[in-house]
């Protein structure tokens, strides 16, 4: 099932560099694992925000929550989730 899911940083002023760097490189590293494992389909930069828009296909809501909130930037996004199904006039067989 895919979701179209919009993610929007706010990491408090007052957060260490240090810890805000070690969370960046954690959730990188996690967003590249799900990216390989097929999971985390898109991951596109919203330009000039500190925000993606992705795409994600898994198994239905509950295992996109659990993705989600245990992104290591989780408890810092505003997330955004759309669930997406085929639209009828789409040329792209892959579509699902
Ligand atoms: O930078 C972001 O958009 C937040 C998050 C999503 C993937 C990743 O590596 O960090």
């Amino acid at each position: 099932m895919l979701f179209h899911v919009q993610m929007d940083v706010r990491l408090p002023h007052d957060l260490p560099d240090e810890t805000a760097s070690a969370l960046k490189q954690k959730e990188r590293e996690r967003a590249e694992r799900l990216q390989r494992e097929g999971k985390w389909r898109h991951l596109w930069r919203v330009a000039g925000r500190y925000a993606n828009v992705s795409i994600f296909d898994v198994s239905g809501p509950q295992e996109l929550h659990e993705i989600l909130s245990g992104l290591p930037l989780f408890p810092f996004m505003d997330i955004a989730v759309t669930p997406l199904c085929r639209h009828p006039s789409s040329v792209h067989a892959d579509d699902r």
